[in-house]
């Protein structure tokens, strides 16, 4: 009772030692077999307890003694037959404990012959310290005396526990590479820039590196025992996390995307990859989780994503993203049975911004425009950025047309209001052009077709407004492509004439100038006025070769009229807009006066009053370049343009052009009358003169000789006539 109750208490307080021994972590057998011997020594009051371990060549080293003649056995390699007759391989073969009454004399007595005899002879008990599987060594002690003989069950169970787990320990440490490559492994573990968690079977972490502590924010310690559940964000849903651990259940492993929260709330992207370690009987052990915060490399993404649909200067959708959410319009459009709008918005002579600015401001002008269209839209309109000066806008949820209608109307009035920007203050249209679905197309390309040709019929049709598509514009746009084709062939091939049509000193009624008048003689058609082709010449840029045709042809022409010995005559030349804001007109035109050797009063270049106070600042430098050069400036179609006064003060001209419209009506529109009028008392103030185009009646030519007009041009006095009649005509005045 004594001695049960002895090795109870026994039992209590060195098999949890043992244990603790055996689970500590530590990779040498050895150590850990002589801890043990150490602990049985002590506690079992033994003389001489040892264990020793198999070596690959099948012998037992005895590695670990504990007792007075550690030293002289410690490391002896004992040498043992294969049968059960020696009792080290009966133990082994066995894996039963073996008595041994002479103790170390009954086995391999040569390698101990040197120890005194009473240690040689002290009775010894081995225990195989082995698994199911195999056995590892042995545990030897100095036999029991009588009254401890029951320790023998605990000695039992010891090297039944010591030769479960160094088996194991063994068995994995077979497996393991040496211990260098272990702590090469060891430092990838620590240092390594992936997270790397290691759980049990429960999801218990086991270990974290430096990095998770480094991502999540939770320390190590914080870690160990936690659920990686912890890091779980609300981006996805049950079924995503079911899925998971469904694949790492038949696949043994997960990887992916997946978003994360850090200790701090923060929720972030991270690529993750988790994979069960199975055991040879395949049961899962653990499973091992290696992640990388993806954040910078996702925003990176965003970015660049970003870009591809967007515009880089204004920021808006482009081309593509346009396209993509017409799409997807048109789509629940068809559903819900609703319409689409579908503007194109060209700013109308952006290019003059551009080439009067420069392209950095140019830029910036895009910009506010894109802001002010913006700001006169709803939030779920689109607004993309799809070229140059191009805009294309997608409007749904409307009643009706007329709806639309005011959105365009809407648009036109903020792009008319002024831009500034540094000291400057510009002023702009666009033409709308508006398709619908499912009326002009079901699909994006035909509806971005349609409205681009509507943009066209606006442009053409005077700019600054709305043009719906009607099904007849589609022949104005193939037209308007064969025109232009015509166009390009005409300088070459020689189809331009001038016409010249002559001006009077309205009190002495003196021919006094003429003007050329530009007129396309297409094969087989016949002459084509100016108004059918200056737009789209200026639009496609074709009015600079043609312009300076006319130029070319006016000095030709005039030196022509000279070498025949008529009279020198002023000429004035149409300037268009594009070509006013060309930066090299003052040269251009020095250049060919000289060429011809013409004085440089003999002629007169007319620009148009818009063309001149688009761009004030500009026009005011050009025009005094222009000045220098000698020739004469006038200001045509005045009286249909808003001009600043305290411009037209600046402008270094010779006379105002009264436009033939309100000449027209002077005798039946008192307004108009009283407009030119005004016009005539004005210009005489500035120091101008003025002359009247359009002049038709005896009536017309009264009003405008009381009034104090000071030249006129009209049919009354005469028509534009070819070169060779206005020759003649020349001749005979
Ligand atoms: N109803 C009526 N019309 C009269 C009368 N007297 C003259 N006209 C017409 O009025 C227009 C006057 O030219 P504009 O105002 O400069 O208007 C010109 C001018 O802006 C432009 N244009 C003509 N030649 C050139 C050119 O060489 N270059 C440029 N950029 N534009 C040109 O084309 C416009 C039209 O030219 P045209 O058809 O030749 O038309 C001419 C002329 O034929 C009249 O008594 N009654």
């Amino acid at each position: 009772m004594q001695n049960t109750l002895r090795l109870r208490l026994l039992k209590n307080a060195v098999l949890p030692e043992i244990h603790q021994i055996l689970l500590t972590p530590s990779a040498d057998e050895a150590s850990k077999l002589q801890q043990i011997c150490d602990k049985l020594a002590h506690s079992l009051s033994r003389e001489l307890v040892w264990g020793g371990l198999l070596t690959q060549s099948n012998q037992l080293q005895l590695t670990s003694v504990s007792g007075k003649y550690k030293k002289n056995i410690q490391g002896i390699k004992l040498q043992f037959a294969k049968n059960d007759a020696d009792p080290i391989a009966h133990c082994i073969n066995r894996q039963q404990p073996v008595y041994l009454n002479d103790g170390l004399k009954e086995i391999c007595e040569r390698s101990f012959s040197h120890l005194p005899e009473a240690i040689q002879s002290l009775p010894l008990k081995l225990y195989p310290l082995s698994t199911d599987q195999q056995c590892v060594g042995i545990l030897a002690l100095e036999n029991p005396i009588l009254e401890y003989d029951s320790a023998a069950d605990l000695v039992q169970l010891i090297s039944h526990h010591a030769g479960f787990a160094l088996g194991a320990l063994h068995s994995f440490l077979s497996h393991q590479p040496p211990p260098q490559e272990l702590k090469l492994a060891a430092a990838v573990f620590n240092h390594s820039l992936e997270g790397i968690i290691i759980t049990d079977t429960d999801g218990a972490i086991l270990a974290a590196n430096d990095a998770v502590s480094r991502i999540t924010g939770y320390s190590k310690a914080e870690l160990v025992g936690k659920n990686p559940r912890a890091f779980k964000s609300d981006r996805h849903d049950e079924e995503f996390y079911r899925d998971l651990w469904r694949q790492i259940t038949t696949k043994n492993e997960w990887k992916g995307e997946i978003w994360n929260q850090r200790k701090n709330g923060e929720v972030y992207p991270e690529w993750l990859s988790i994979s069960a370690v199975r055991d040879s009987q395949g049961k899962v052990q653990n499973y091992i989780g290696i992640f990388i915060d993806i954040s910078k490399q996702k925003a990176a993404e965003k970015q660049l994503l970003h870009q591809a649909y967007h515009d880089k200067l204004t920021d808006l959708p482009n081309r593509e993203l346009f396209l993509d959410r017409l799409n997807m319009a048109i789509l629940q459009a068809k559903r819900n049975l609703q319409e689409v709008a579908v503007f194109f918005i060209d700013l109308d002579h952006f290019k003059y911004i551009n080439d009067t600015f420069g392209h950095t401001q140019g830029d910036l002008v895009l910009q506010k425009i894109a802001l002010k269209m913006q700001s006169c839209l709803r939030q779920n309109d689109t607004l993309a950025r799809i070229g140059g000066d191009e805009f294309t806008i997608i409007l749904q949820d409307f009643d009706n047309h007329s709806d639309v209608r005011q959105a365009a109307d809407r648009i036109l009035r903020c792009i008319e209001e002024p831009v500034c920007f540094e000291n400057h203050e510009v002023y702009l249209s666009a033409s709308i052009g508006a398709s619908f679905y499912p009326e002009d197309g079901d699909n994006a390309t035909d509806l971005m077709k349609h409205a681009d040709t509507a943009m066209y019929s606006a442009k053409h049709n005077g700019r600054k407004q709305l043009n719906f598509f009607q099904s007849g514009m589609d022949g104005y746009a193939s037209q308007r492509i064969e025109m232009e084709n015509l166009l390009r062939n005409a300088v070459e091939n020689g189809e331009f004439e001038l016409h010249y049509q002559p001006q009077f000193d309205l009190h002495s009624g003196q021919l006094i100038g003429s003007e050329a008048l530009l007129r396309w003689r297409r094969p087989g058609i016949g002459l084509v006025s100016p108004l059918q082709f200056i737009p789209l010449a200026e639009e496609t840029g074709m009015i600079m070769p043609i312009g300076e045709w006319v130029l070319n042809e006016i000095c030709t022409q005039s030196r022509a009229w000279l070498k025949k010995g008529l009279k020198p005559l002023r000429i004035a030349a149409n300037l268009s807009a594009r070509q006013f804001s060309c930066t090299n007109l003052n040269h251009n035109i020095s250049t060919v006066l000289n060429e011809f050797n013409l004085e440089p009063e003999h002629l007169e270049l007319e620009l148009t009053e818009s063309a001149a106070m688009q761009h004030v600042e500009t026009s005011l430098k050009t025009m005094h370049a222009l000045k220098q050069t000698g020739v004469n400036m006038s200001i045509d179609d005045f009286g249909t343009g808003y001009s600043s006064l305290n411009y037209l003060k600046q402008f270094p001209i010779d006379r105002l052009k009264i436009d033939q419209s309100f000449i027209a009506d002077i005798d039946r529109t008192p307004n108009d009358a009283a407009l030119v009028a005004a016009i005539i008392s004005m210009a005489r103030c500035m120091d101008l003169k003025v002359i009247a185009e359009g002049v038709e009646t005896d009536e017309q030519l009264s009003f405008l000789r009381m009034h104090g007009c000071n030249e006129v041009q009209g049919y009354l006095m005469g028509r534009p006539l070819p070169a060779e009649q206005f020759g003649e005509y020349l001749a005979q005045v």
